[in-house]
């Protein structure tokens, strides 16, 4: 259970965040949406301890994300390219994911080779570096080095963008899949809300850091969103 207590992140003179209370219980496939700046980086970042609250605190199963350790071992991420390492080839790249996370490199290469479709032939044994494959592949990378050791939370940051409408579909039906049968927690952000809605049982909609819709997801839920911000538009094009 992830549990996010009175956080908020101000800059300067300007706050970013805040959220009084929200819970994200195990098992969850939760999408985050908002438009650009809406702090939806910002709350995985905190949720990561990769930057520090001004208040408030994130609990991953009781234990404060900036105070303690034990959450490392159940959370995995790709936020940005920030999370690759240029210089290895994706293969070098997953096995230290792997011995990371306590997986053999026999189990790494088992654990892939469901990947093959995903990868299209172009990532395994392509005698590439990291930096010098296509942007979507390596967001293919990053994403599937989130899923090595079967994390119980995996935290992905627009995983749609830079992918083509066929690996948009395979990723779809393994973040479905995985909620169903392995039980694993998705924090997913991302602008696409027609992904968004079909991939999360709840969703979580901020604007200008403010929390403004934590919606259980049902048929109505896609409309509901495109009516959000299509309202927003207009109301923008009044100023
Ligand atoms: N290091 C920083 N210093 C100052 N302001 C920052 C910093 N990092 C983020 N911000 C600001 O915080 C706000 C929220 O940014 P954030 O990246 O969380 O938004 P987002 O919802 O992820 O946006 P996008 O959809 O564009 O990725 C923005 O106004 C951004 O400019």
């Amino acid at each position: 259970m992830i549990s996010i207590q009175n956080i908020s992140k101000v800059y300067g003179t300007k706050k970013v965040l805040h959220i009084d209370s929200l819970e994200i219980p195990k098992g969850e496939s939760f999408g985050l949406v908002g438009n650009n700046g809406a702090g939806k980086t910002t709350l995985f970042s905190l949720l990561l301890d990769l930057i520090e609250p001004t208040t408030g605190f994130i609990e991953i199963d009781g234990n404060k994300v900036n105070e303690n350790e034990n959450w490392k071992k159940k959370v995995s991420a790709f936020i940005d390219d920030t999370f690759l390492i240029g210089y290895l080839t994706p293969e070098e790249y997953f096995y230290f994911l792997g011995e990371l996370r306590g997986e053999s490199r026999a189990n790494v290469d088992s654990f892939l080779k469901q990947f093959a479709d995903f990868f299209n032939g172009e990532i395994l044994n392509a005698k590439k570096y990291i930096r010098d494959l296509s942007k979507g592949n390596q967001k293919k990378v990053g994403i599937v080095g989130a899923l090595i050791g079967t994390p119980e939370i995996i935290v992905l940051d627009e995983p749609f963008a830079n992918l083509d409408p066929s690996t948009q579909i395979k990723l779809k039906k393994l973040i479905k899949n995985w909620t169903q049968n392995e039980h694993v927690t998705f924090l997913i952000s991302s602008h696409d809300l027609a992904h968004t809605t079909e991939v999360s049982n709840r969703i979580v909609l901020l604007d200008k850091g403010q929390l403004v819709k934590d919606i259980i997801t049902t048929l109505e839920t896609l409309q509901e969103l495109e009516d959000f911000f299509a309202t927003s538009v207009e109301n923008e094009s009044l100023v």
